[in-house]
């Protein structure tokens, strides 16, 4: 059984220039106590995908059609009570900016003190302080910051802090949304250790958004290759790396930094589409160096390969 399943989820931005169709029907599930890599390029959809499974996203955003099934409830179709009870409890996010779930005029505890109220805990602020030292402990922050402000912390400090609110509530889903980008190297490697040890001892599900596929390969089970809203290849880790089947997914493979090279990606060929005006068929067939006349006129559909899921006409 999985945890979350999303089905044929399509989301739309309202923008000056016409709609944008951030996510053009994805499907995929999450099981528990597993981390599911999201990658893909900038503006692939990832980021649509976890604030929509949050019921976060902004007003000019619209769901037009689709399901994210949680233990059997479809969280669109949640009244705001209910999402409230549901998000931090079951379900948490972590944002890029750790500044998205800080608040900086308040002291580090007391973002837990409150939390823990605001989920009708019913802990004496004593007792949320004692357990936010905890969660500050395994998360590596030693529990004098507690009394800190979060510009006195260091930015992985900071992320770090961000992770263990997200976990606080024992949630059975974290959404971790470019969580290390605006980390340098060392900061980062620290905090995919720290992920490494969360998956070891919570049974907490992930979803591991990031444009980095050597991230993926570090921390996933198994990955979701997204391409301008759609999902293209889907598999466990081992497999899509060892062995990708869409033309994306190699490349997205091939532009992995080898060791102890830069840090920096290298690019792929060519450019993301402009996502009001998507490629008809196969939304890669533009930079695919293997497109023929049927990728241009037809769009791939997902398919099952044993376990794999590929949308391409050639896999
Ligand atoms: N707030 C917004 N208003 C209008 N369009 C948006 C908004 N957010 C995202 N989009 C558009 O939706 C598409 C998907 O964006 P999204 O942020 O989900 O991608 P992403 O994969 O998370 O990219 P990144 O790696 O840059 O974070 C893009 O074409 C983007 O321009
Ligand atoms: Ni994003």
């Amino acid at each position: 059984m999985s945890l979350l399943e999303v089905r044929d989820l399509v989301v739309k931005y309202a923008t000056r220039q016409g709609e944008v169709e951030a996510l053009g029907g994805v499907t995929l599930s999450v099981n528990p106590g597993e981390v599911l890599g999201v990658v893909g390029e900038s503006g692939s959809g990832k980021s649509t995908l976890g604030l929509a499974i949050l019921r976060l996203l902004p007003r000019y955003a619209r769901v037009e059609r689709g399901q994210v099934l949680y233990n059997g409830a479809d969280l669109l179709k949640l009244g705001e009570e209910e999402l409230r009870r549901i998000r931090g409890r079951e379900i948490s996010i972590v944002f890029q900016d750790p500044y998205s779930s800080l608040n900086p005029v308040m002291r580090i505890g007391d973002h837990f003190v409150e939390l823990f109220e605001e989920h009708g805990y019913g802990y004496s602020r004593e007792e949320a302080l004692r357990r936010a030292g905890d969660i500050l402990e395994r998360m590596g922050v030693p529990r004098e910051r507690l009394s800190d402000y979060p510009h006195q912390l260091s930015g992985g400090q900071r992320q770090r802090v961000a992770i263990g609110l997200a976990l606080a509530l024992n949630p059975k889903l974290v959404v971790a949304d470019e969580i290390t980008t605006a980390l340098d190297a060392l900061v980062e490697a620290q905090i995919m250790d720290l992920l490494r040890e969360v998956k070891k001892e919570y049974d907490t599900s992930i979803l591991f958004i990031t444009h980095n596929m050597g991230l993926v390969a570090e921390l996933a089970d198994r990955v979701a290759v997204m391409y301008a809203g759609k999902l293209v290849e889907l598999g466990s880790t081992g497999e899509v790396v060892g062995d990708p089947l869409h033309p994306y997914t190699k490349a997205l493979l091939a532009a992995v930094p080898s060791i102890g090279g830069s840090r920096e990606v290298k690019p792929i060929p060519g450019d993301p589409p402009d996502m009001r005006n998507p490629p008809r068929g196969c939304r890669f067939h533009p930079r695919c160096p293997f497109a023929t006349e049927k990728c241009r006129a037809e769009e791939p559909v997902p398919r099952d390969r044993g376990g794999r899921i590929v949308a391409c006409h050639y896999a």
